[in-house]
This record gives structure tokens, sequence and C-alpha cells, in this order.
């Protein structure tokens, strides 16, 4: 049997809420060429000169609301799921994160110290779905750190399972008891927002995402790294499994930075309209964060809510991500398992 080790990657938060600490956090993040994607130059000048130091004291505040007495709760969430997931494996589980701690490199090393002569390293990135600004940086930077430091063991990546049936159980019957009794006007799924550049630019063919007529629905070989198609997927196979009235369900993207033009419908205009439209009780679910984090409880269940509840509406109700939910977890090991145990060529990215 192979020498392992397993590795569960996040996007990270800052270490502490103080405002060093987030501004050191954010120009990790936003110096990222996969995140903003300009040359080096103006996107120094862009992000180390405006966007962080503006972003730095508000974003800050925004941590405060939400961060719990034993820190983020991104991080809190993947070290409780590494525990959930841990006691199933002989092999050690590990977590590391795409900007802040704990890093790749401190994962990596842990992982020799406890597997002596380590031959591969399973790399479970935790986003459903293919984003260069998502599940791309966090693959390409493991490899990266990986090379850099000469590891003789082997890197195999889970890929992108936003239409397994598997996750699409979890995330279903996470849903199902808010909708059930039918007493909801409308369940949003709100999706983590990126520029339609980002899409253009991750689409192989050159000549598909969003230049042809209803692009998501036309077969392509594009829609194996195309966000907006596996968004719309686990929307709707969720959709299909739980039998919504398909005038209850709408798909939007949250939490555009700058003035790009990103993929459309955009949450915050939708919470201001919906109440106009009619619909009071409103669900919302974020599928693209396997755990809750600022996006999700600061941004949707604080920030989205009063918006939706001044413009009218009466109530909105966050269901949580998956987190350590039994039956994403079963689907966690299931798949980590068949790789371990058959190769299984399927579940990775070669
Ligand atoms: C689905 C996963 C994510 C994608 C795709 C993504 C793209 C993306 N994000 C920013 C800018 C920011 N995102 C921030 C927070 C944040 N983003 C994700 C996930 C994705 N981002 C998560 C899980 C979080 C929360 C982290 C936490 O600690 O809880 C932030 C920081 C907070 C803030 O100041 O708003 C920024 C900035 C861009 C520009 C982008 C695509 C280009
Ligand atoms: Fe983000």
């Amino acid at each position: 049997m192979a020498k392992r080790g397993i590795i569960l990657m996040n996007l990270g938060s800052p270490d502490s809420t103080e405002v060093k600490d987030v501004r050191r956090y954010l120009n990790e993040f936003l110096m990222d060429g996969k995140v903003i994607d300009m040359p080096f130059l103006l996107r120094t000048l862009l992000v180390r000169g405006f966007i962080v130091p503006l972003r730095a004291p508000k974003s800050a505040e925004a941590y405060r609301s939400i961060w719990w007495p034993n820190g983020s709760p991104l991080i809190v969430l993947t070290e409780q799921l590494q525990q959930a997931i841990q006691p199933e494996f002989d092999e050690p589980v590990e977590i590391a994160m795409r900007y802040g701690n704990p890093t790749p490199q401190a994962a990596y090393e842990n992982l020799l110290k406890k597997v002596p002569g380590l031959e591969e390293v399973i790399l479970f990135p935790l986003y459903p779905h293919y984003a260069m600004s998502s599940y791309e940086t966090a693959v390409e930077y493991m490899k990266e750190v990986h090379k850099k430091h000469n590891y003789a063991f082997k890197l195999t990546t889970i890929k992108p399972f936003y239409n397994n049936p598997d996750y699409i159980q979890a995330l279903s019957e996470s849903i199902r008891p808010y909708v059930a009794g039918n007493s909801y006007d409308k369940i949003l799924f709100s999706y983590h927002g990126i520029p339609e550049r980002h899409v253009q630019k991750t689409d192989m063919t050159g000549a598909h995402c969003l230049k042809v007529n209803d692009c998501c629905n036309v077969p392509s070989q594009a829609h194996t790294t195309c966000y907006r198609h596996q968004t719309m997927q686990t929307t709707k196979l969720t959709a299909d499994r739980l039998n919504l009235p398909k005038e209850k369900v709408e798909q939007t993207f949250q939490s555009r930075l700058g003035r790009d033009q990103w993929l459309l419908p955009y949450t915050a205009q939708r919470l201001l309209e919906l109440p106009k439209e009619g619909v009071k009780k409103l669900l919302v679910v974020c599928p693209a964060f396997v755990s809750d984090c600022l996006e999700t409880l600061e941004e949707i269940a604080m920030q989205g809510k009063e918006s939706f509840i001044e413009a009218g509406g009466e109530e909105l109700t966050l269901i949580p991500c998956l987190n350590v939910d039994p039956l994403w977890v079963n689907a966690a090991v299931k798949w980590l398992k068949e790789y371990a145990e058959a190769g299984s060529k399927e579940m990775i990215l070669a």
C-alpha cells in the first residue's frame, strides 16, 4: 500500500480581526494574479495603493461581526471537517489554506514528519466548482510549492464535484427541512461571483463561454472548467432532486468587487427587487462554499437580510453550508477512500 497523506484545502482567513492582519491577508489574496488578473505593476499599484488600504478597516469590522471565540468560522469549520474525516483513515489528514495559515508548506511538512517515506499526497480542494480564482489557484499553488521544495512524493488532486451524486444528495438533504411545508416564497441559490472575463479566460476552446447563445446549456468541452455552467448544474440537479417548483428557484452571484462586469444576476440587486415582486419569505443557500464564512454569515445573513427587509421583505433565512453535515462527511470519506483503494482515475485530475 502506498504511503499517503491527505490535504483538505480551503481559501483561508486573516489570523485575527486586527486591521494589520486583515491587511496582510487581503494583500496576499488580491495580489494573486488568478484573482486580480492584471499585469504585476498595475496590480501592485491598485491592490496595495487603493483597494487594500480602503478595504482592510471595513473588512476587519465585518470579520469582527462573525468571529468565533476559537477563530475564523471558515478555519474552525475546516478543522472540524478534518477531525470528522481523520478517524476514517490510517493516513494523516492535514488542512492547508490558499491564503494565510496554515500554509501549504506547513501541511506538506507535517505529512512528511508523520509519514516517513511519504509517496503520495491526495489534495482535496474544498470547492465544488472550477474557477480560476478558487480551485485553479489552489491547485496551481500546491504544485508550485511542491516543485519549489523538490518533494519526492506524488501530488494528485480531487476534481470539482459540482454534479457528483453524493454531493448533490448531501446538499439537497441539507435544504430539505427548509423547503418542507412550502412556507417560503423563493429559494435563492447564491454563488460567489467572478468577473465574466475569468469565465472566458478558462474556456480552453476559446469560442464557447459567453460567446455561444445559451452557452451553459450547449454541450462543450469548455464546461470542465466553466464556473457558470458548473454552478447552473448544481442548482438544476439540486432543485430537480428536491422537486422544487421552477418559479420558486433563482440563481444569483454575490460578493462583487470593483467595477468590472461580473456574472449576472447580482444577489445584492435581486435582494432589493424580490420584495417588490411579492417575495416576502426568502431562503438563501450558498453552494459555492462548503464551510460557512464571511460571505455567508455576514454578507448574506447580516447585510443581505438588512437590505431585503428594508426593501419590504419579511424574512430571510440562510441555509447553512454543509460544514460537518454527516452526508457530506460520508461523501468526502467515500471519494478519498475510492481513490486511495482503487487509484480511481475517475475521481482525480491527472
Ligand atoms: C467559490 C469560491 C470563491 C471564489 C470563486 C472567489 C472569487 C473572488 N473573491 C474575491 C475577493 C474576495 N473574496 C473574499 C472572501 C472570500 N471569498 C471566498 C471564496 C471565493 N472567492 C471565501 C470563502 C471568502 C471568505 C473568507 C473568510 O475568511 O471567511 C474577500 C475578503 C473579504 C472581503 O474583504 O470582502 C475578498 C476581497 C475576488 C476578487 C474574486 C474573483 C475574482
Ligand atoms: Fe472571494
